[in-house]
């Protein structure tokens, strides 16, 4: 049987850090330990591999995620490869994916991995992952899934999954609709359909927008200063179905009518924000004043989907579709 081509970018993270045993301190190493261990896929697939760059997963921007997009097109054009996997801290893991998610139009399959354990501790987690991602991408059934993300034994869809837990390997979940598959030690099961969301054409990463969490009490300083502040939009994980503190309001409206954009997530990580609440900061009245009600993104990934349609090379992108898609 012919083995599949796949490609394989190494970002950072502690899939590729090590520990130091005398400090502690988990850190980058000067040569990515992953890398040694390009022929244990002999059997399931031929590897090309890159690094692009090597950071911490916190010091990934929106830039080095189109530096990703733009390598993996480039790359996809110039030869043919059955499936793309990627190494990538999980900090900010879930928002690399999703970016990529919305603005790869490749049917290629897509996986993004990393690890709790850095590769020197004891029950390292990612070379196992690195070698299940392979597999998952390497699976004709993984063809148009969009972007996946794969640890520990799960296959999960790029908009649904997030990091839950600071620590434990498991960390990696999808709330509202759990994994769409399993990786077993024979088989890439896949048991769900992921909904296949529209693509924007990113142009560019460089609008301000701000990622901003209510809560109990919250006045409008914060937001008002946003204005001053010249950022392009702002994103707001609300209270519940989608309602805000009524000291909160006034911001909201001087914000709209500077015709800066205002994007409602919910602080739940289950279910959707909507106008049900009638009272003051209620979702109804937020809806009257403009503004966009998300559907089911979490606060981080709706704000990479507002810069990216703010920077988007397409002229008008209806907001309020856009994120009800
Ligand atoms: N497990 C990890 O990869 C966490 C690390 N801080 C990172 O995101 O780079």
């Amino acid at each position: 049987m012919l083995k599949k081509r796949i490609f394989v970018i190494h970002t950072g993270g502690t899939i590729s850090m090590q520990e130091d045993k005398q400090s502690g301190a988990v850190k980058p190493t000067d040569k990515n330990p992953l890398v040694s261990f390009d022929h244990l896929f002999d059997e399931v697939a031929t590897i090309v591999s890159a690094e692009p760059f090597h950071l911490p997963s916190p010091h990934i921007t929106p830039k080095e995620m189109l530096e990703l997009k733009n390598l993996i097109e480039q790359t996809l054009q110039k030869k043919p490869f059955d499936g793309v996997v990627i190494t990538h801290g999980t900090d900010t893991l879930e928002e690399t994916a999703y970016f990529l998610d919305l603005t790869l139009t490749t049917d290629v399959p897509v996986v993004v991995t990393g690890a709790m354990r850095s590769s020197n501790e004891i029950g390292a987690d990612g070379l196992y992952n690195l070698i299940s991602s392979v597999r998952v991408a390497a699976c004709s059934e993984a063809k148009g899934k969009g972007v996946m993300v794969v640890l520990n034994d799960e296959i999960h869809s790029a908009d649904n999954v997030t990091k839950t837990h600071t620590s434990n390997i498991s960390t990696f979940q999808s709330p509202q609709y759990g994994p769409i598959g399993i990786i077993t030690k024979r088989k890439v099961l896949f048991h769900h359909e992921p909904a296949i969301r529209r693509k924007i054409p990113v142009a560019a990463v460089d609008k301000r927008v701000a990622l901003i969490k209510a809560y109990a009490g919250m006045d409008s300083y914060l937001l008002s200063a946003l204005k001053e502040l010249h950022y392009d939009g702002v994103v707001i994980e609300a209270l519940g179905q989608g309602n805000l503190p009524p000291a909160a309001v006034s911001a909201v409206k001087e914000l709209i009518n500077e015709k800066i954009p205002v994007v409602l997530v919910s602080r739940c990580f289950n279910g959707i924000v909507q106008d049900i609440y009638g009272y003051e900061g209620g979702g109804k009245q937020l809806k009257e004043l403009g503004v966009i009600f998300s559907n089911g993104l979490n606060g981080q990934k709706a704000r990479l989907k507002l810069l990216i349609a703010l920077g988007s090379e397409q002229a008008s992108i209806n907001l309020e579709a856009l994120f009800e898609s």
